[in-house]
């Protein structure tokens, strides 16, 4: 018999009509009634939110990774979060980074709400119990299982806004797939290394994106900082680049800059002059591999908590482990 704990949080998974849009009102029993629950598999159920992801704060974020500790240290063999897709791989990546633990942390959710004639939910809640419960899950960190398919949090991205087929990791591909009802394993287990986080904090630095678009000038990265950001993230253009303006900011900003794309898939490198990746990079930049810049804003803003004063160093190790 295994023992999974489902943290219910909202998201459509968990949303109905009401006074003409929808809105998360479902409890978690009230989700798990929707679906078959595995054989020899027990669930326990924390009902930790009932929101759309996209009304997340640090608060809400920092209480749901203790509520994750908690059941881990309950005793159970898996958590399965029910989830609003709009944010999950941020809060999946988020979570992957604090999760330090052979036992899988599963997250899932739905496109079409629970009262849709024909939802996904049920059959993806039933697919997250099976992985959370699965030793094949072990050692693979925080999951994301959506339409018979689970990636690792960190890569993975809503690729759809309305589709079933909602998430793919670009440049990784699915770990796991579910087939017949059982888990089976496309990829050897790895779970990625974590980094101290205190999650009784209220919440961690602020980190603001900055996005690159043709004849961007600095306005955005000057309120950011004047509005208190302790890092910034790049959403750059193609595998790294700004503009010479830019390139000007950033060195003179005074605090910790990591570089990441707009593309959705591939890695980051210096490369050119002229307000390119070179430049940046000459400017103090740290180069975010292929992280996209919401799931880079997450690192950094871990990093600036656990090293306030050596982010850089605390990325640099993360990404190279
Ligand atoms: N499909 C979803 O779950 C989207 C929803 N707006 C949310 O993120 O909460």
């Amino acid at each position: 018999m295994s023992l999974v704990r489902l943290l219910a949080t909202g998201g459509t998974i968990a949303s109905r009509r009401e006074s003409g849009g929808h809105r998360a009102t479902a409890t978690g029993a009230e989700i798990l009634a929707t679906t078959t629950v595995p054989a020899d598999c027990r669930v326990s159920i924390t009902d930790a939110a009932t929101v759309g992801s996209f009304a997340w704060q640090w608060p809400d974020l920092l209480a749901l990774l203790r509520r994750i500790d908690d059941a881990l240290k309950d005793g159970v063999d898996g958590v399965v979060v029910t989830h609003g897709t709009d944010t999950m791989e941020e809060v999946a990546f988020l979570t992957a980074l604090a999760h330090d633990d052979p036992r899988p942390v599963v997250f899932t959710g739905a496109q079409r709400p629970l009262d849709h004639a024909a939802p996904d939910g049920p059959a993806n809640l039933g697919d997250a119990l099976l992985v959370a419960s699965d030793p094949l899950a072990r050692e693979r960190g925080v999951l994301v299982s959506f339409d018979g398919r689970v990636h690792p949090a960190r890569g993975t991205t809503k690729v759809d806004t309305l589709s079933t087929r909602g998430f793919t990791a670009p440049g990784r591909g699915p770990v796991l797939r579910l087939a017949g009802g059982r888990v089976q394993p496309l990829a050897p287990a790895a779970r990625p290394s974590a980094l101290p986080l205190d999650v009784t904090a209220e919440a961690l630095p602020r980190v603001d994106v900055i996005p690159l678009y043709v004849g961007a000038d600095d306005t955005l990265l000057r309120s950011a900082l004047h509005a208190g950001s302790e890092g910034l993230v790049l959403a750059a253009f193609g595998a790294g680049n700004a503009n010479p303006t830019l390139v000007g900011a950033i060195r003179d900003c005074g605090v910790p800059v990591l570089v990441c794309s707009r593309v959705p898939s591939g890695p980051v490198v210096p490369m050119y002059r002229g307000g390119g990746g070179m430049d940046l990079a000459e400017a103090g930049a740290l180069f975010g591999e292929d992280l996209s810049p919401w799931q880079a804003r997450m690192l950094l803003a871990v990093a600036l908590a656990g090293a306030p004063h050596s982010p850089e160093e605390l990325i640099r190790r993360w990404l190279a482990a």
